[in-house]
């Protein structure tokens, strides 16, 4: 952690703080997430762990990249890149919904990322929906720390946002799937299209009887789990008749978004929509949006990826941490390739883009009131970097993925990791390319992006060959915020912010959803 400098917290949530921060050497503005202090707890460290394990195996072009991990002081922090703002902010500014193209392209780069992540509960909210400042969406909660959960962890440790929350959620229904996101995406639509949130419940209860009102009746399964809840018991549920037609009920929408709208938010989960469903909807194809867009997204992702390329580089020497499954990469030992002279000149390259008007950063700054914890800048602690966890190996993570699914990306990475636990001592085969990058005995890094050959020569010269016309190693993407030239976070006025949290609202735990069989 002493190799950054604190500019202040952006965002807060149920395990952690999320800190922007300022690589001392090179320059790089990251988010920090520094995990709460659980350590005695093992539980809540065990969902730490696979949270990392999962964000590591998780790699879109709409997903937020996690850079690397490290533990420092018992506590562990994930590096992200930061991205420059949130849906929050962009509502802020324009406070009767989002001008249509734009909305458009929002709406279809969460869906995608949805679609890419399919657990449940990816915990879509506006606050969670990054966007860089050349309008890539990145979503950032994946909400893999409430499905790992266990169910005697304490009310307290989530809180979570419910006006997103889907009816079988809010019943407690532990048979929730995929279609809880679906519903959270829909409503965070019309939010986005209106500017209002569409079902603010200021308590669970409210929120049933909101969604009662406003979406339709609970469906026979739930109004059972309703009335058994000794929390709803006593209350009956509100009667009214809603128009059956959607572009009545929601007459504030466009008809084609109205009907995506009234797809996603249908009380049975198994009528609503799914994403790839959507994402083929009339809405996208009408004027072959969505033919147009996939390749503008990836044309500036890579733009991202290629001033990021030589920057957090997956070669070099790596600490392990109590989690033999986690490898967090040390900055202190960073292989040559990353040497700050070659940031800063691509960074002063960049410096004379115009700086955005408002630090959004700044007002999820002061709708935290906290204060910014002081980081250590002496050496690094004995305890971080214990040189006999000090072992050479390579840190890499699986390539960006513009189509396959998460268990698709899941079943990648634990190839690659399998190839990896081999110690790649050869040149790697085709199918290995294809699963991950990998390291050659000659020491070069290979690595392969949608047919694009990329090689990346050794670490220790510097120097990056071109094959092909394109070269894009596939993990890191964010030199859009390089674009922020005043870095600082500084407190700014903000309202949307407020009363957006709450904490007597839990998640029933998804205990089938276990990604790793070790871990049973
Ligand atoms: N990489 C990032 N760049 C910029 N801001 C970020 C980044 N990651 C997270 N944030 C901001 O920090 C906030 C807190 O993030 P975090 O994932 O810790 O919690 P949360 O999702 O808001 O809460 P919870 O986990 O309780 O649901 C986010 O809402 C987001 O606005």
């Amino acid at each position: 952690m002493d190799m950054y400098d604190n500019l202040g917290v952006v965002g807060q949530g149920s395990y952690g703080t999320v800190m922007k921060c300022r690589h001392k050497e090179t320059g790089h503005i990251v988010a920090i997430k520094r995990f709460i202090d659980k350590e005695e707890d093992k539980s809540m460290k065990k969902i730490v762990m696979r949270e990392i394990k999962l964000l590591r195996q998780c790699r879109h072009e709409n997903l937020i990249n996690m850079l690397e991990v490290f533990k420092y002081k018992k506590r562990m922090y994930v590096v992200f890149e930061f991205i420059d703002h949130n849906v929050l902010d962009d509502l802020e500014r324009h406070p009767s919904g989002l001008e249509s193209r734009r909305l458009r392209k929002y709406i279809f780069q969460i869906l995608r990322a949805i679609d890419y992540l399919h657990t449940s509960n990816a915990n879509i909210k506006p606050e969670n929906v990054l966007v860089s400042s050349c309008g890539i969406v990145k979503v950032c909660d994946f909400g893999f720390a409430r499905t790992l959960a266990p169910a005697n962890v304490p009310l307290t440790d989530y809180v979570a946002t419910r006006w997103y929350r889907a009816p079988e959620l809010l019943v407690r229904d532990k048979n929730y799937n995929k279609p809880v996101d679906v519903w959270a995406v829909g409503c965070l639509i019309i939010e986005m299209a209106t500017g209002n949130a569409y079902l603010t419940g200021s308590s669970d209860l409210d929120q049933v009887h909101k969604i009662v009102c406003k979406v339709g009746p609970l469906t026979c399964h739930q109004q059972d789990l309703y009335f058994k809840n000794p929390m709803f018991a006593v209350a009956r549920l509100p009667e009214t008749e809603l128009p059956k037609d959607y572009r009545k009920k929601f007459h504030q929408l466009p008809m084609f978004l109205a009907d995506i709208v009234d797809a996603c938010l249908q009380i049975d989960p198994a009528d609503r929509a799914t994403c790839s469903k959507l994402l083929n909807h009339r809405y996208f194809t009408k004027d072959q949006f969505h033919e147009r867009f996939v390749p503008e997204i990836q044309a500036l992702v890579l733009r991202d990826a290629k001033y990021y390329s030589t920057q957090w580089c997956q070669g070099g020497t790596v600490e392990t941490t109590e989690d033999p499954s986690v490898c967090s990469s040390s900055n202190a030992k960073r292989p040559p390739c990353c040497l700050p002279q070659d940031a800063e000149k691509d960074r002063r390259g960049k410096e004379d883009v115009t700086e955005p008007k408002h630090s959004r950063a700044s007002r999820r700054h002061a709708r935290m009131m906290v204060d910014s914890p002081v980081i250590h800048t002496a050496a690094s602690s004995p305890d971080i970097m214990p040189e006999k966890n000090v072992v050479n190996v390579t840190f890499t993570m699986p390539r960006i993925s513009h189509c396959m699914n998460f268990s698709g990306a899941m079943q990648a990475h634990v190839e690659a990791n399998k190839a990896r636990a081999n110690v790649v001592k050869r040149r790697p085969s085709p199918s290995d390319m294809a699963l991950a990058s990998g390291q050659q005995a000659d020491g070069k890094m290979q690595f392969q992006s949608d047919g694009l050959m990329v090689e990346m020569a050794s670490m220790t010269k510097k120097k990056v060959r071109t094959v092909g016309d394109v070269r894009f190693p596939d993990l890191p993407v964010f030199g859009h915020q390089m674009e922020l030239k005043n870095t600082d976070v500084k407190p700014a006025k903000h309202s949307r912010r407020e009363q957006r949290r709450c904490d007597d609202s839990r998640i029933p735990t998804l205990v089938q959803f276990d990604t790793d069989p070790g871990n049973k």
